[in-house]
C-alpha cells in the first residue's frame, strides 16, 4: 500500500478525494489536513460532510493535520484539494522534499515541466516527471486539468486522428464547481449566469497542452484553435458544454469512431468500463440521468450533428477533479514512477 495524504480535505473537491480513497485498494490514506479553522479537530467534527455518498465512517478518527510539508512525514503521495493562491508554492515545497504530488490546483497546470494529464488523452507527457527529476526535485507535481476542459478534452479525443480545427465550445457548468460557498442560491436559482472567472483562458490554453507533443524535453503545444464560452447554471453536479469543431468526417463515421474506442490501458482500479460514451437517443447526455456512468467517470457524449456540433457531459467533481486525480496518480504507480 502506498501512504497518501489529501490537501483541503474538508472542502468540495477534498470530501471527493476522501470519499474515492477511503477504501482504495492501492492507496492507505494516513493524513487529511484544511486550514488553521479545522486542525487539531477530528475529520468527522472538522468537516460538514455535503456529498451524495455516506460519509466514510473509517476516516472520522482521522485528527486533521495543518496544512505544511512538516505534517506529510511519511507520505509516498498527496493529492491537493487546496485553493490555488496557496497551492502555488505549498505544492512546490512537498514535491521539493521528495514527495509525489498529484494536484487538482491550477497554480501549475501550465508550468513548463509539469504534466497536465489526462490518461486517456496523453499519458507519455508523464516523461515531463524524469524532466523534474534532472533539475534536482526528488519528488514531483503532476496536474490534471480545469474540470471543463477534462469534459472536452475526453469527448475530442476519440475522433482527434481525424484532425481537429476551429473548435469553439459553450459550456453550462454545475454550481459545484464553485465550491461550496462559491455561489450563492440567491443568485443562481431561477438564472443563468454567462461568466465563471479565467474558465474560458483556461479551457482555451489547457487544451493545447494537454493535446500537445511531448519531445522528450518540453510540450509543444497543438496547433489548431479554441474558442469557450462558460456559464452557470443551476444544476448541482455535472458540466455540460455545446462543441463545434471543423472535423473532416461525417456524423455517422464520428459516431462509430465513438463505438469503437476504448481506453489506451486497463487494470487501474478508477478506471471506468467506458471512459466515453456515446448516447444516441435525441435528447441525452443530461447531468441529471448521466452523471454517475462509470460510478462518475465516464464522459457521455451525444447529438452529434453535420457541422461538426454535439454535446459532452461530465461529472465535474469526479472525472473533473478528484477521480481524475486519483486515476492520475494509479497510473504513475504502474508506470513504476512512485
Ligand atoms: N469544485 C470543483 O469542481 C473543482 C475545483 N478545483 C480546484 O480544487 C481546489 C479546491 O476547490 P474546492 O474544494 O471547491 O474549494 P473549497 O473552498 O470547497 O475547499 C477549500 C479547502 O482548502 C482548505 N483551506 C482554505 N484555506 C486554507 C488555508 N489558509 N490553509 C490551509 N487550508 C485551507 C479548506 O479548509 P477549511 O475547511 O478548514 O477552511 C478546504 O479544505 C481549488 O484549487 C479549485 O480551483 C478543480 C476542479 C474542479
Ligand atoms: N472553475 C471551475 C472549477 C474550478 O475550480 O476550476 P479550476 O480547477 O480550473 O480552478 C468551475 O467553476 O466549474
Amino acid at each position: 500500500m502506498i501512504n497518501v495524504g489529501v490537501l483541503g480535505a474538508t472542502g468540495a473537491v477534498g470530501q471527493r478525494f476522501v470519499q474515492l480513497l477511503a477504501e482504495h485498494p492501492w492507496f492507505n490514506l494516513e493524513t487529511l489536513t484544511a486550514s488553521e479553522r479545522s486542525a487539531g479537530k477530528t475529520y468527522r467534527d472538522a468537516v460538514n460532510w455535503r456529498l451524495d455518498k455516506p460519509f466514510p465512517e473509517s476516516t472520522g478518527d482521522i485528527t486533521v493535520s495543518h496544512t505544511d510539508v512538516a505534517s506529510l512525514k511519511g507520505l509516498d503521495l498527496v493529492f491537493s484539494a487546496l485553493p490555488a493562491n496557496l497551492a502555488t508554492k505549498l505544492e512546490s515545497d512537498i514535491a521539493d522534499a521528495g514527495i509525489a504530488v498529484c494536484s487538482n490546483a491550477s497554480s501549475h497546470r501550465m508550468d513548463k515541466n509539469v504534466p497536465l494529464v489526462i490518461p486517456e488523452v496523453n499519458q507519455e507527457h508523464l516523461g515531463l516527471i524524469d524532466v523534474q527529476r534532472d533539475s534536482g526535485r526528488d519528488g514531483f507535481i503532476v496536474t490534471n486539468p480545469n474540470c471543463s476542459t477534462i469534459v472536452m478534452a475526453m469527448a475530442l479525443n476519440p475522433i482527434r486522428s481525424r484532425g481537429l480545427s476551429d473548435i469553439r465550445v459553450a459550456t453550462m457548468q454545475a454550481m459545484s464547481g464553485a465550491g461550496f460557498d462559491g455561489v450563492a442560491a440567491m443568485a443562481i436559482y431561477d438564472n443563468v449566469i454567462p461568466y465563471i472567472g479565467s474558465e474560458e483562458e483556461k479551457m482555451e490554453n489547457e487544451t493545447l497542452k494537454i493535446m500537445g507533443q511531448f519531445d522528450g524535453a518540453e510540450i509543444l503545444p497543438a496547433e489548431f484553435s479554441v474558442s469557450a464560452s462558460c456559464h452557470r447554471v443551476p444544476v448541482i453536479d455535472g458540466h455540460t458544454m455545446a462543441i463545434w469543431a471543423s472535423v473532416n468526417a461525417s456524423p455517422e463515421e464520428l459516431k462509430a469512431d465513438y463505438r469503437n474506442y476504448s481506453a489506451p490501458f486497463s487494470g487501474l482500479p478508477t478506471q471506468p468500463e467506458k471512459s466515453v460514451q456515446l448516447l444516441e437517443e435525441s435528447d441525452r447526455p443530461q447531468p441529471r440521468l448521466d452523471r454517475n456512468r462509470g460510478d462518475g467517470m465516464t464522459v457521455s457524449v451525444g447529438r452529434i450533428r453535420e457541422g461538426i456540433r454535439f454535446i459532452a457531459m461530465g461529472h465535474n467533481t469526479i472525472r473533473g477533479a478528484a477521480g481524475a486525480s486519483i486515476l492520475n496518480a494509479e497510473l504513475i504507480v504502474s508506470k513504476k514512477y512512485i
